[in-house]
């Protein structure tokens, strides 16, 4: 049952940088112990989360987008056993808010909702600061970046087990933090030397990071954007929550001077979150290949 993704403790800092590095370098995806998010948030979260996804589907399409996709998405054809609820802006209290309106959320799932968000609003930008440290930077790295939230139900049924939940993709932005299902696995991410795709199985109580193609672009080729899909192993009902660390508000995304320089010459051109986030869309390159039409000339 090995899973391969490395174990990275959060209080153990700095003695885990090197590891830190190793593991965004080579997988671009890491499981986190003692995060300081306690296991019974968690556990609330996903029951509030699962109440949500059970209503009745004029409801949950109330849950209209910020930005394209960041609302509800229904089965598709894509995705027939797919569905999910998501909200732009996780920082943002208001916008916390207003999704938990949208749902007619009670109070008490509003104040689970809350809380949550900001801790793991809190532990994105806590893994930004480790994440700078570690590559000796100085700063907070994702301070003031927009986040989104989503999450997302599969509909798995014997008829399902063996085909795909979702296809084959890297995510957009900077990382990806999932709080996956504690018992149902199927998440796969794809080691990159060999092209072979590593089970992740559930471990109930920590939290799982993707790095995703603006990582790719802030690191100046170094961090890899780990390619993952989701199949279905059994038939249940899979339930996972994701909180993506999406890029910069304004600015274009480009690696720090420390990260390029004469022996490491820029390799993609600087782009703004928004200007990628539609590339990808109109292209339909959903597995980071877009990333290769932001090459700079000579890299
Ligand atoms: O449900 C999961 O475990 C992963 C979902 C995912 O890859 C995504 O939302 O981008
Ligand atoms: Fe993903």
């Amino acid at each position: 049952m090995a899973t391969g993704v490395p174990l990275i403790d959060l209080q153990d800092f700095p003695s885990q940088s090197q590891k830190l590095i190793e593991a965004c370098e080579e997988l671009g995806c890491f499981r986190i112990i003692n995060h300081q998010i306690p296991i019974t948030l968690m556990s609330e979260m996903k029951s509030v989360v699962r109440s949500l996804l059970d209503l009745p589907m004029e409801i949950k399409r109330r849950n209209t987008d910020a930005i394209a996709g960041s609302g509800y998405v229904a089965p598709s054809k894509a995705n027939p056993h797919y569905e999910g609820l998501g909200l732009y802006d996780l920082g943002s209290a208001d916008a916390v808010q207003a999704f938990c309106t949208q749902l007619d959320a009670s109070p008490q799932q509003r104040e689970t909702i809350l809380r949550y968000s900001q801790a793991i609003h809190e532990l994105a930008m806590e893994i930004g600061r480790k994440l700078a440290q570690s590559m000796g930077l100085a700063g907070d790295l994702f301070m003031g970046w927009p986040c989104q939230f989503r999450i997302n139900k599969y509909n798995f049924t014997p008829e399902t087990v063996g085909s795909s939940g979702v296809q084959i993709h890297t995510d957009s932005g900077f990382l990806t933090i999932l709080q996956e299902d504690e018992n149902v696995g199927g998440l796969e991410v794809m080691e990159k030397k060999s092209g072979a795709f590593i089970a992740v199985d559930p471990s109930p109580g920590t939290l799982l990071v993707n790095l995703g193609d603006i990582a790719t672009v802030w690191s100046n080729g170094r961090f890899c954007n780990v390619r993952h899909r989701v199949q279905c192993k059994e038939a249940t009902i899979r339930v996972s929550i994701a909180m993506f660390v999406l890029g910069p508000e304004a600015a274009a995304v480009e690696a720090p001077p420390e990260l390029a320089d004469s022996e490491h010459p820029r390799l993609y051109v600087p782009i703004t979150f928004e200007d990628y986030r539609k590339l990808r869309l109109s292209t339909g390159l959903r597995a980071g290949e877009a990333l290769e039409l932001l090459r700079t000339p000579n890299s």
